[in-house]
């Protein structure tokens, strides 16, 4: 029987990342996939959508500029819109394969990985059973990484058949743009999808949460941009309801809604999309030998280290966040803790996200309301984007600024929000700066470049410290700084 140092489970982003750290250790390492390597990071999911996006984006920044110019905008053609979406997941799927492969030839990496296609299954502590087209394999190891991911989440009335009721793993094979579509669950991949399908303006998005707001984890001000948006993009929204019936009948979707105020009405739509979360996999993954202790939402896992001593979990299949950006952490992490001593702890706090949405969200550690479920005192700042030249400059001066940092002296960075134009480019600075913990005077003193969106983090840190150039409080709605007392529960101003 073959040994090997390590067996990593899953080549998504995170197993794959696990991989080529242990290849820079020296370990020899078996990669197993049973389906497409890079997982939910490019197929069905982070590349895939993302392409989606960015055509939708393009095509409506073409209609509002034909329009501009009292021209008739062309229509989006759905075969051209997906042929591209999957050239760009065939770019990447290739990408990793022929990277592999020239690992796999050349002598420098040779003896420390392996590939090999194949659905897997942890026999027990040091064996794995691989199941490949032509043979069953069995190979010993000192260590294991389950990096198997997650799937959408289904629920019992809803007769997902990804022909008409799809969710993310079936949208992206559509015969053709759908007329009207409802989306059930308005998270991120729900906000992102309508954004999408409003945005190529050729179908009617319905959209319904459990909750009686889009993007319930979100503050308020965030919310407010992004759904005034969508519903000027012909989004409606299905406030104060829940979702009591849905079925397809003679090709159509067909639900029922339960409004708040006891009234019942039902909606005929061409396809529906169901967004309500992800579970992990797990199913299969080892025998019932193996004690992986499972909790509620994922592997139980003490910094990617699992119940049982030689094997670990990284990425969708714990119990934490669902990012690509997480998922590359933990792998590499795991393999760092496996054969040494990582350089440095595994904190989430500096983690940033963004939501590709209509504007762009881009966060990093905390929001009000996560710091208020806390019970954190904080300061707060937030810059309006019709203070920033840059945005002015684009013509679109739509979007915030918000910056959390402690409520003492030092003034440590708690998490930020940017809600607007390259809000993602703007990001990092800040993101760089939690994870030193480091207080807001050094980007208060950097010099920017102008004009640029960062300039607005500069002043909206400049205005915590009392020396902005738009002074606080003065132009209604453009800089404010409050301080939040989680006692009183309320927020006073600063200046
Ligand atoms: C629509 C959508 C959009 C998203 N957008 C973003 C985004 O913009 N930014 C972002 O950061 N994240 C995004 N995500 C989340 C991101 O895709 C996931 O967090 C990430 O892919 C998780 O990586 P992973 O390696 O843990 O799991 P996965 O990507 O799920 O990969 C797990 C792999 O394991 C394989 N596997 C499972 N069981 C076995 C077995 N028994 N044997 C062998 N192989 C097995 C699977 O085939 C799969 O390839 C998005 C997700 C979705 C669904
Ligand atoms: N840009 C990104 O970084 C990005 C994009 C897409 C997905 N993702 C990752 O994928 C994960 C999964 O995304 P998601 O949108 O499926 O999950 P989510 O947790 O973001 O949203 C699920 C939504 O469904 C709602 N919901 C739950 N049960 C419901 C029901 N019975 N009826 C109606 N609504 C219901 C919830 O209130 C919530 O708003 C995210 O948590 C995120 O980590 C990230």
């Amino acid at each position: 029987m073959e040994h090997y140092d390590l067996v990593i489970i899953g080549a998504g982003p995170s197993g794959y990342a696990a991989a080529m750290r242990a290849v820079d250790l020296k370990k020899k390492t078996l990669l197993i996939e049973k389906s497409t390597l890079g997982g939910a990071g490019v197929k069905n999911g982070a590349l895939s959508s993302k392409t989606l996006w960015e055509l939708s984006r393009d095509m409506l920044a073409f209609r509002k500029n034909l329009e501009r110019y009292h021209l008739e905008p062309p229509k989006a053609v759905w075969h051209e819109i997906q042929t591209e979406v999957r050239k760009a997941v065939h770019e990447r799927i290739s990408l990793y394969q022929s990277h592999l492969n020239e690992l796999e030839a050349n002598p420098k990496y040779s003896n420390y990985i392996h590939f090999v296609e194949g659905e897997a299954c942890i026999e027990s502590d040091h064996i794995v059973s691989i199941s490949t087209l032509t043979e069953d394999l069995l190979v010993e190891t000192d260590y294991i990484i389950i990096a198997t991911g997650s799937r959408p989440r289904h629920l019992p009335n809803i007769p997902i058949d990804e022909k008409y009721i799809l969710t993310s793993d079936g949208i992206e094979n559509m015969d053709d743009f759908p007329e009207s579509m409802v989306i059930v669950g308005a998270g991120v991949i729900g906000c992102e999808y309508a954004t999408i399908f409003s945005g190529f303006g050729q179908t009617k998005v319905f959209l319904i949460d459990k909750g009686d707001t889009i993007l319930p984890f979100e503050d308020p001000d965030v919310v407010a941009v992004i759904e005034k948006n969508l519903e000027s993009h012909g989004v409606h929204i299905h406030r104060n309801s829940s979702l009591s019936e849905i079925e397809t009948k003679d090709g159509k979707v067909i639900y029922k809604l339960d409004f708040a105020d006891g009234e019942q009405k039902t909606f005929t739509v061409d396809k529906a999309l169901v967004s309500v979360g992800r579970v992990p996999n797990y199913e299969n993954i080892w025998k019932d030998a193996v004690p992986i202790k499972m909790g509620k939402r994922g592997v139980e896992d003490h910094e990617t280290h699992t119940s049982v001593n030689n094997i670990y979990a990284v990425g969708d299949i714990t119990a934490d966040i669902n990012l690509v950006n997480v998922g590359e952490l933990e792998g590499r992490y795991a393999v760092e803790k496996i054969f040494g001593e990582p350089k440095k702890k595994l904190v989430y706090e500096n983690i940033s996200t963004i939501m590709f949405l209509n504007p762009e969200v881009a966060g990093v550690g905390y929001n009000e309301k996560s710091a208020q479920e806390k019970e954190l005192n904080y300061r707060v700042v937030t810059t309006d984007y019709s203070t920033i030249a840059r945005a002015t400059a684009k013509r679109n001066t739509q979007g915030f600024i918000k910056l959390l940092v402690t409520d003492d002296d030092e003034m440590k960075i708690l998490g930020m929000r940017v809600v607007g134009e390259q809000a993602s480019a703007a990001i990092q600075a800040v993101a760089l700066l939690i994870s030193m913990n480091k207080g807001i005077e050094e980007l208060a003193e950097c010099v920017h470049p102008h004009p640029s969106i960062t300039e607005g983090i500069q002043e909206s840190v400049r205005a915590l410290l009392g020396k902005s150039i738009l002074k606080s409080g003065l132009l209604k709605g453009k800089v404010s700084c409050y301080c939040y007392d989680c006692q009183k529960m309320e927020k006073v101003s600063m200046y």
